[in-house]
């Protein structure tokens, strides 16, 4: 039995727009209602939400019969979490601040067995090989693995290039919130320096064949961004969403 087929990662290949969501509340139960919404994408993050490996496996347990893809966003590009999220369940997995085609070859290793790879055999109890029912896994797996990577610095908007030819990297974000900061513009991704930054970046990943991804938390940048040429295109946050929705209603109700 081999691993499952990576339907998001086909969806990338075959250029096919994907529309996603952030899940920032770090629950399972939240998790489970946005796998409701219909998106094709949802990113359990990692890095900004308060999860550790045990809520990141919850969400994905959450997000098993929703027919939006989990994306899993580590906290950082080391190799010690990325193999305990692939063992946990995630086939498609976001790195942030890759600033080098350096930091990109040792992830493409990150999510590689040996031979070619460094990530570690853990698949007889491993609930990615369904605990040891998928008896293929191992030789299977590296085929449905989607590797995403953040690029969102000056540092890596110049090594975009080269990390653009490294094998193995199946798409690139751009992170407006942290590349913005990094260009002296405290967050604000709305600056037209930054918009001629990112439109360049999509521009470039989508030259490369490699997808192109991003965030909007605004309708207007959601479409910015698309025009641009993004394929998967984040179009905001749970938190946000219901933090939103929750004080319209209270100031319709309350006035
Ligand atoms: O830099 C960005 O923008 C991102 O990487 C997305 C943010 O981390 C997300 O939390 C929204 O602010």
């Amino acid at each position: 039995m081999p691993a499952p087929k990576n339907m998001f990662k086909q969806a990338l290949k075959d250029g096919k727009r994907q529309i996603g969501c952030w899940l920032s509340f770090a629950e399972e139960v939240t998790a489970e209602v946005m796998g409701t919404a219909g998106f094709d994408w949802l990113v359990i993050d990692g890095e900004h939400a308060a999860n550790d490996i045990r809520s990141i496996r919850a969400q994905l347990m959450a997000l098993e019969a929703s027919v939006s893809h989990p994306v899993v966003r580590v906290p950082i590009g080391e190799t010690w979490i990325i193999k305990q999220v692939l063992d946990a369940g995630a086939q498609t997995v976001l790195v942030p601040m890759v600033d080098s085609a350096e930091q990109a070859r040792e992830l493409v290793r990150a999510v590689t067995y040996p031979p070619e790879g460094t990530r570690g055999v853990g698949a007889a109890a491993a609930r990615a090989t369904r605990f040891g029912e998928i008896t293929d896994y191992v030789k299977t797996a590296g085929d449905e693995i989607c590797l995403l990577v953040q690029v969102e610095s000056r540092a890596g908007i110049a090594a975009l290039d080269d990390i653009l030819a490294v094998e193995g990297i199946d798409g690139v974000f751009i992170g407006p919130a942290d590349l913005s900061t990094d260009m002296g513009l405290h967050g604000n991704s709305a600056d037209p320096e930054v918009r001629a930054v990112i439109a360049d970046a999509i521009a470039r990943i989508a030259a490369s064949g490699k997808a192109p991804g991003c965030l909007g938390t605004t309708d207007e940048a959601v479409q910015a961004y698309l025009d641009m040429g993004t394929q998967f295109m984040a179009v905001g946050l749970d938190v946000v969403l219901l933090a939103q929705a929750a004080r319209a209603k209270a100031r319709q109700w309350l006035s």
